[in-house]
């Protein structure tokens, strides 16, 4: 199988969880990534799969004068993906969403290859909705986005999760990894694969006023780190890293987490049963990291705080709620759980070999 899964983490680390159980089932994968720093240090870290580089491509506004340039890009993209696919002979394609997923998939399709898309957000992106008129079947990772693919077989398979997140570390070895003590209730901030530069501002003013005692392990990017390092500076309690590239243990020492919402993030939170603040990013497609967090907060997984409404003093009260009351994390914990599909790959691998197996 083919899986087009570059671009962000997002698609990327849902696409890897996706390799890892077909090739249990004895299957092979050749990933497609983009050129982007955190689709490369995939091929470091994950060394028994074969990647290829396609270039990432962006649709620009319908009367831009960058559509001509975007189309031949696009087309000249579907002609080598075309190419590997032959050269690979794959079976079949999976796009795990956004725009890297097009030419695979329309490639597929003019090949005579059945295609899959895979969306993990409650209101897809146009890209996937584009995507998905070349696809068999689409994969859904919330329910709400069911709706968005008129006269498609749609699948709700959840949103697939890496295997090392099925094993944490222990508490304790998590806290030595980040120089930081297990007894300690801690906060996990995250803004996602590409960071938050807002909201990492807002928890650097914020922290003073947090309970007493509370540590804060910040992933904040790798572009805003030492901006956040340098106002972190001497803090008791505060950890600062750029890119986390050991989600697991970042995991495993946390008590909550505040973070945006971009589904893949939620997916790990809902898996691990973490209790959450979800800050949506405002400018992110469609408003789609708004409808997300209404999906946790629905079900009393989650906060939602929207970033224009947010100032320092406000997050410090929610923390504040959130990290002294047991009750309500257990509660909340308990919620997150109950969203959590945890054989999304299984599920995604079992509906592309009963295509398969019809052909
Ligand atoms: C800004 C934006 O539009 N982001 C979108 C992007 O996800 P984006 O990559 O921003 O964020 P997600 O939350 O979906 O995924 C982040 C992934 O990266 C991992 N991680 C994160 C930080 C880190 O230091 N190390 C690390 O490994 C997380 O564990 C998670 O697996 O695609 C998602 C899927 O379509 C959308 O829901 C998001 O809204």
């Amino acid at each position: 199988m083919v899986i087009a899964c570059g671009g962000t983490g997002g698609h990327l680390f849902p696409g890897l969880a996706v390799a890892e159980e077909w090739t249990a089932r004895g299957g092979e994968v050749l990933l497609l990534i983009s050129e982007k720093k955190i689709d490369q240090e995939a091929r470091r870290k994950y060394p028994q799969y074969r990647f290829e580089t396609v270039p990432a491509i962006g649709k620009p506004a319908t009367f831009s004068p960058k559509m001509l340039p975007f189309l031949w890009k696009l087309w000249r993209t579907t002609g080598r993906c075309g190419s590997l696919l032959k050269e690979f002979k794959a079976d079949a394609v999976l796009g795990m969403g956004g725009f890297t997923s097009l030419p695979p998939c329309w490639a597929a399709k003019r090949g005579g290859l059945p295609a899959f898309v895979h969306d993990s957000n409650a209101l897809p992106g146009k890209a996937n909705r584009l995507t998905a008129k070349f696809c068999r079947k689409v994969f859904i990772g919330m329910d709400p986005a069911r709706g968005f693919f008129p006269g498609k077989d749609v699948v709700a398979t959840g949103t697939p999760v890496r295997a090392e997140m099925r094993a944490l570390p222990s508490r304790k070895d998590a806290a030595a990894k980040f120089g930081l003590d297990p007894s300690r209730p801690t906060l996990l901030v995250t803004g996602g694969s590409q960071g938050a530069r807002r909201l990492n501002s807002l928890v650097a003013m914020a922290f003073g006023d947090f309970p007493k005692g509370t540590q804060v392990l910040h992933i904040a990017g790798p572009l805003d780190q030492p901006r956040v390092e340098e106002e972190a500076a001497g803090r008791d309690g505060y950890r600062v890293v750029g890119f986390c590239d050991d989600m697991p243990s970042a995991y495993a020492i946390s008590d909550a987490v505040l973070s945006r919402s971009g589904a893949s993030s939620m997916t790990e939170l809902s898996f691990l049963g973490l209790p959450s603040i979800l800050v949506p990013f405002p400018y992110a497609a469609d408003d789609h990291q708004t409808r997300n967090a209404e999906v946790f907060e629905k079900a009393g997984a989650a906060f939602l705080e929207p970033e224009g409404a947010l100032d320092a003093a406000k997050l410090a009260a929610r923390v504040t709620s959130l990290m002294s009351d047991l009750q309500t994390r257990d509660r909340m914990a308990q919620a997150a759980r109950s969203l959590a599909v945890p054989d999304a790959a299984a599920r995604v691998c079992d509906a592309i070999e009963a295509t398969l197996s019809r052909k």
